[in-house]
């Protein structure tokens, strides 16, 4: 039986295919480098952890493969003020539509809602998709070593260079992170949920965090909901964190922002 990575892959292609005839190329470039710049999204994580702060890619996720809906009462906008005024150093958004019930208008709406950079979270196939990343705004994308092969990692990764975006390389095990390690972006993240059977482990981060050399950016990713759970991955040296679904699922998403990142409520300004 195909597992989810495969059939994913199989209707992406048809999307990408659809895609290019409905809107060529040329046209998306145009509107690519028509697009407001870059906002820098390593140089962002960068900064804050410079500060001895954690760094949050906050994720707005309406829905998953593994978990079905996850959050009803779903405004883009809204959401992206929520995490910022919570402490987010970025946002990340989806943008597949039969899994996650994204779209790229989320991006440029959560985008045009905050001053914080938003990575494209997608399953990406082709360099068509990182110029249509860039133009929808995108300020990095996501290269998942488990979907692709080394030569279209590589060749997602320069598009997205050459167009000012950062790339944020996704790893599971240990030899998609020996591929990774080749590859020349230094934002490197590790995936705890297997995405061809959904397992979440927190183990998979503390395996493999010590096998990374200091110069990369790690990421720690999903399947992480409290304060204990980042302070266990920030024991191996992990200090940012791309975290969705337990953040989605709270009716005050600042204020549980706040709480995961151990700020607690602000404190009341002087009388
Ligand atoms: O909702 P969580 O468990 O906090 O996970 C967020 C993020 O890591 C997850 O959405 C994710 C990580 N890699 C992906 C690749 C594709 C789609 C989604 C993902």
């Amino acid at each position: 039986m195909a597992d989810i990575l495969q059939k994913i892959e199989a209707y992406k292609r048809t999307e990408i295919a659809a895609a290019k005839k409905a809107h060529p190329w040329t046209a998306v470039a145009e509107v690519a480098k028509a697009a407001a710049p870059p906002r820098g999204f390593l140089r962002a994580i960068e900064r804050r952890l410079a500060r001895q702060q954690p760094a949050l890619i906050a994720e707005i996720k309406k829905a998953s493969p593994s978990r079905g809906l996850i959050r009803a009462d779903f405004d883009p906008p809204a959401l992206a003020r929520a995490y910022e005024a919570g402490g987010a150093t970025c946002l990340s958004v989806l943008t597949d539509g039969p899994s996650f019930q994204g779209r790229g208008d989320h991006l440029v709406a959560a985008r045009g809602a905050t001053a914080l950079p938003v990575i494209r979270k997608d399953f990406l196939y082709d360099p068509y998709q990182v110029i249509e990343a860039r133009a929808l705004g995108a300020d990095c994308i996501l290269i998942i070593m488990a979907a692709v092969d080394d030569r279209t990692a590589r060749d997602l990764e320069e598009t997205a260079a050459e167009h000012g975006m950062d790339a944020l390389i996704e790893v599971h095990d240990e030899a998609e992170l020996e591929r990774a390690l080749r590859l020349s972006s230094r934002l490197v993240g590790i995936n705890n949920r297997d995405l061809k059977t959904f397992e979440t482990r927190l183990e998979v981060s503390e395996r493999l965090a010590p096998l990374v050399p200091k110069d990369r950016v790690l990421v720690g990713e999903s399947g992480l909901f409290t304060p204990d759970d980042l302070a266990r991955l920030a024991r191996v040296g992990i200090s940012t964190y791309l975290i969705g679904e337990s953040l989605m699922r709270q009716a005050d998403v600042t204020a549980a922002t706040r709480a995961l990142l151990g700020r607690g409520a602000p404190a009341p300004a002087a009388e």
